[in-house]
């Protein structure tokens, strides 16, 4: 569903760091990954080479199958109604009510009154909302706004929801109503990429943990199967993938290693 090849990102020519420095990823339809790394490790510029904010500096980047680098500005509107966005700071319309800001998200796409009266009700519903269509967002929690911006974001039936920080600004339990409705969500068949700091949810929902380290994967942890992933310099230069504790070398991966040492090569 969504595939990094080798995919390096800087933001000006003369970067010393890159934001993201030769990703490659598979997160596949469906899953649920938890995308996580300390401040400026590259966690948004992930999220905003899959909406195609901006094009990668090197290497490809496909969602749902299409090479984003290769389509054409024109066509973003159509990728992007296949993924569906939540905000850490919910960015609703305050003078709208909770429905209306629902609808806004079909309007947007054109489509009709008929389709709006019958789809919003079912996303405030997912999201346990139901009873408050007609609130403003002012009136609500934290909490509940979010999950306002979370039947937003699905309203339109994306096959992808990403989430910058969903839980940034909510207490403890307005943090689990939201990760539930996540869950919801992903098991009627979404593929929810989610980047957080918050540690505790990420150990509590066991999903797949991807982590950024100064924009290099140095984790991939799917449910369960722990794979520490450290980057060696060898002493010719060349570098090596250790999987596993980076007191193990033994467990090192050779054709990881191979594939790294040919990218050098290319370079
Ligand atoms: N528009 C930009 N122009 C220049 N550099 C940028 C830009 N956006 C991000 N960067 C740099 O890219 C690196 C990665 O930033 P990014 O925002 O992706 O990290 P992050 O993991 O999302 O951080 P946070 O958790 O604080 O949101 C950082 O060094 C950052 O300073």
């Amino acid at each position: 569903m969504i595939k990094f090849e080798n995919v390096s990102m800087v933001y000006e020519p003369r970067q010393e760091n890159a934001a993201l420095d030769d990703v490659s990823i598979e997160i596949n339809r469906g899953e649920f990954a938890f995308l996580v790394g300390e401040s400026g490790s590259g966690k948004s510029t992930f999220l905003s080479l899959v909406l195609r904010e901006k094009r990668s500096s090197a290497g490809a980047v496909y969602v749902a199958g299409q090479n984003l680098n290769r389509i054409s500005s024109r066509r973003v509107p159509k990728l992007r109604r296949n993924i569906g966005f939540v905000f850490q700071d919910f960015r609703l319309l305050r003078e709208r009510t909770v429905f209306d800001n629902v609808a806004f998200a079909m309007e947007v796409i054109g489509a009709s009154r008929a389709q709006i009266r019958d789809r919003v009700p079912d996303a405030l519903k997912l999201v346990g909302l139901e009873d408050k269509a007609r609130r403003k967002p002012t009136e609500l929690s934290g909490g509940e706004q979010q999950r306002v911006g979370i039947a937003r974001a699905i309203v339109n039936k994306p096959a992808i929801l990403l989430a910058d920080e969903p839980t940034g600004n909510l207490d403890r339990k307005n943090s689990i109503e939201v990760m539930n409705v996540l869950d919801r969500i992903n098991q009627n068949g979404t593929t929810v990429l989610m980047a957080t700091h918050a540690h505790e949810l990420v150990s509590e929902y066991r999903h797949r943990v991807i982590e950024l380290n100064r924009g290099r994967i140095i984790r991939d942890e799917v449910e369960g199967q722990y794979t520490k992933m450290t980057t060696v310099i060898n002493q010719d230069g060349s570098r090596a993938l250790l999987f596993g504790d980076d007191s193990a070398p033994q467990e090192r991966d050779s054709d990881a290693t191979e594939a790294i040492n040919d990218k050098k090569d290319e370079d």
